[in-house]
């Protein structure tokens, strides 16, 4: 692969960053030999010529990471799969005990969950990852089961849990509009119970305290871009509600344990982030738009298309919540990239990715459908704006997005394109 170059056009070999005494930083191929082919399937019945031309395709994504991948060989004859246990594990940073810190993950099988445990297992942290499986996988965290440093628990928030930590990154909430929605008093008794059972362990064992919130806390914004200043345009009875104003009132419980009880809190704004993990079908538009691409089917914009969304690539994220996490800003965050697309446009770019992608790996272009952009119905509530002010993250964290939409969304084709190979999208 050519070297990929970031916004400033440095070279990107790492993620994560140096800050307030902490570094978070960790080799890009690592991480990607843990997403970018979940489980490398073979199938028992390939002859060895095209096992060797698979091995060849993958080591280019991964480099000299393969020892540390599971692999699933599928038979045939019989449809049925069996998985290789790992040979060994990513190898982790050796922490002396007063810097190896217990942190909890609330939501840590999710997609941004999964991402931030990569790292802060990769860190040499111990880490429990808390999850009731509601929207998130058990197979985006499994090749850390078996780690000394590693415990998931299958539990949800609204119940209390206890447990000794020193941090706690509450991010257990389903976040695309159709899983919220689906059943909306679960979402709303998620955040608040589920945040007030957190903000209460943190209490008791003065663990610092992260909550991931969201842009939706701004609704349907008439300022833009937002500034955390902002107070926010939100129906409170709409649809979207139970989310938004489910965020709202998490970050004010978040500052009433701060004011009243001294817990010591972090809180991240984060703007709308698509990355590899993201659960194909959970009907968010990066995930939607790509899958529909590679499949060949028509791409469904909702309403004209002009409402604006600004896209974060997941690494760009928890580079942040990790500076946050270990920053003195305890007030709220933004987390995003200010690259605004309309989402007629944004469709455009997806679909001509997705066919360079495809060309790339010897796809004849010839054989490719011409895909289509329909329209579908506009959701109510639909926010017409979104972009991010992330003055305050620049000045405070010192943290920019590096990664450009185009290299970002080309990842996410790849790790599409082998799910899809696998037979599991
Ligand atoms: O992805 C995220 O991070 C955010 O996703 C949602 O917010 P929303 O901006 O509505 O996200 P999408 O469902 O991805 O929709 C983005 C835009 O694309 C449109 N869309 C979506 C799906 C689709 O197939 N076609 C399409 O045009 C939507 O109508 C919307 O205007 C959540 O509510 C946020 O909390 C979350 O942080």
């Amino acid at each position: 692969m050519p070297p990929q170059l970031d916004k400033n056009g440095v070279e990107i070999t790492d993620v994560g960053l140096l800050r307030f005494g902490f570094d978070s930083r960790v080799p890009i191929d690592t991480l990607r030999s843990l997403y970018l082919r979940p489980h490398y399937v073979t199938s028992s019945s390939d002859v060895a010529a095209s096992d060797e031309k698979e091995d060849e395709e993958h080591a280019k994504f991964v480099k000299g990471n393969t020892p540390y991948q599971s692999k699933s060989i599928y038979h045939a004859d019989s449809n049925s799969i069996s998985y290789t246990t790992l040979s060994r594990f990513s190898p982790v940073r050796l922490l002396s005990p007063s810097n190896r810190k217990r942190i909890l993950v609330t939501g840590g099988a999710g997609f941004v969950g999964s991402h931030l445990v990569d790292r802060l297992m990769l860190l040499g942290h111990e880490v429990t990852v808390l999850d009731n499986f509601f929207t998130g996988s058990k197979t985006t965290v499994s090749h850390w089961v078996g780690h000394p440093n590693f415990e998931m628990v299958r539990h949800d928030v609204v119940e209390p849990f206890m447990i000794e930590c020193d941090q706690i990154y509450h991010l257990a909430c389903p976040a695309s509009p159709p899983h919220y929605q689906f059943n909306a008093v679960k979402t709303i008794k998620t955040s608040f119970m589920g945040t007030l059972n957190m903000l209460g362990l943190a209490k008791r064992t003065k663990a610092r305290f992260l909550i991931s919130s969201t842009s939706e806390i701004y609704g349907d914004p008439e300022v833009h871009p937002q500034p955390e200043d902002y107070w926010g345009h939100v129906n409170p009875i709409g649809p979207r509600a139970c989310y938004d104003e489910g965020k709202r009132v998490a970050e004010t419980l978040t500052y009433g344990f701060h004011r009243q009880d001294g817990v010591d809190v972090r809180v991240a704004r984060i703007f709308n982030t698509y990355g590899p993990r993201m659960n194909p079908y959970d009907g968010r538009v990066v995930s939607n738009f790509i899958v529909q691409a590679l499949k060949g089917e028509d791409m469904t914009v909702y309403g004209d298309g002009s409402q604006t969304r600004s896209f974060q690539y997941i690494h760009d994220l928890i580079d942040g919540l990790i500076a946050l996490m270990n920053s003195d800003e305890t007030r709220p965050v933004n987390l995003g990239n200010g690259d605004e697309f309309t989402i007629l446009e944004f469709a455009k770019l997806v679909r001509e990715l997705v066919r360079k992608v495809q060309i790339e790996d010897g796809i004849d272009p010839a054989t490719l459908r011409d895909i289509q952009i329909v329209h579908r119905p506009m959701p109510t509530d639909d926010p017409q704006k979104r972009r991010p002010d992330t003055t305050r993250a620049k000045t405070t964290l010192d943290w920019q997005p590096r990664w450009t939409v185009r290299m970002g969304v080309e990842e996410m084709v790849r790790y599409y394109k082998a799910k899809l190979a696998e037979g599991s999208l």
